[in-house]
């Protein structure tokens, strides 16, 4: 089928690991004719010339200059995330082609899974789940013991929307809540969650009992924890990080969590993703890795489409786009 006079739009796949989920397929065909990255390279002649927008799922297709090069037509790519640290924005702009990101729809779920990687570390549910479906159930109380979350200091270094979301549910678990951020946030929206700014990282590292990275990848950001600030956290903190695997030196980590530095961390990102097999950090009990897990769920998922969507359409309409990502 050739989608009429739908824009076309190009997407890395349908299904598997970095395409576009089935359950999306019948909303985006409502909109635009599909494209596969499979069937532009069968048919680049006829194909290249349809391509309106491009659909990043999973970070892919990779956008590069022969990618660019080959749409005359592309005006917009939309992201299914946040961050987009996998794109280079000036690149895509020096082409004219616009670029949107997701904030609206990931946000909640992105919060949710920090608060479900931190609960999971403090409460050692991994480790139990074992033994609890162990054949023998041998265990001693002391193996079970985790750390209690209420009451406890969570320090969140990067108090975007994510971070926020972070700090209302902390607050629901009766935490105290520092945070460090580029710019101090209002008074009245450090009140509502009862967040106390810590202008310097340092101070907050030193406090905290969980100290909750959420901030985007960045060259400012990259390596932001490393062996001195681990150094400077308690030797019974957590470190959680949802951002971006390299805002953390792994290396350093590694060290900090076998040399007991600091207590556990809980990782929903690393570099490379997924892990060498033989990674250290798959070996160490004090840790727990999800796969990226942030901002998967099902209706999740279906809101970054939409929101995607939306993007893309005002994008071909010369219209404002509500999530427009610019180079900076
Ligand atoms: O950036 C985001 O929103 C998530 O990490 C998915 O890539």
């Amino acid at each position: 089928m050739e989608g009429g006079e739908l824009p076309g739009l190009l997407v890395n796949e349908i299904g598997g690991i970095c395409g576009i989920l089935h359950s999306h397929v019948a909303f985006l065909r409502k909109h635009f004719y599909l494209i596969t990255m499979k069937e532009l390279l069968e048919n680049r002649k006829h194909l290249s010339r349809k391509v309106q927008a491009i659909y990043l799922w999973w970070h892919k297709p990779v956008i590069d200059r022969e990618l660019l090069q080959s749409l005359p037509n592309l005006k917009v790519i939309a992201n299914s995330g946040v961050g987009m640290d996998h794109l280079d924005l000036k690149l895509v702009a020096s082409f004219g082609v616009k670029m949107a990101n997701a904030p609206r729809a990931v946000c909640s779920s992105t919060a949710d899974a920090g608060m479900a990687l931190l609960l999971a570390s403090a409460r050692r549910l991994v480790e139990v789940h074992h033994i609890a479906i162990s054949s023998s159930m041998d265990y001693c109380e002391a193996d079970i013991l985790g750390v209690k979350v209420s009451g406890a200091t969570l320090g969140i270094i990067g108090m975007g929307r994510i971070g926020y979301k972070i700090a209302l549910r902390a607050k629901a678990f009766e935490m105290k809540i520092l945070y460090h951020n580029r710019t101090q946030r209002k008074a009245q929206e450090e009140q509502a969650v009862g967040a106390t700014y810590c202008e310097k990282i340092d101070s907050l590292l030193q406090q905290a009992d969980f100290v909750m990275v959420a901030v985007s990848l960045t060259p400012q950001t990259r390596n932001l924890i490393g062996k001195r600030e681990l150094e400077l956290m308690k030797p019974t903190a957590t470190l959680v990080n949802i951002s971006r695997g390299a805002v953390v030196d792994q290396e350093a980590l590694v060290m900090a969590l076998q040399t007991g530095v600091i207590w556990a961390a809980a990782l929903d990102v690393t570099y490379p993703e997924p892990l060498p097999r033989d990674h250290p950090l798959l070996k160490l009990k004090n840790v727990i890795i999800t796969p990226h897990l942030g901002i998967k769920t099902d209706k999740t998922t279906y809101m970054i489409t939409e929101e995607a969507v939306e993007n893309i359409l005002a994008a071909l309409n010369g219209l404002p786009m509500p999530s427009e990502v610019l180079p900076s």
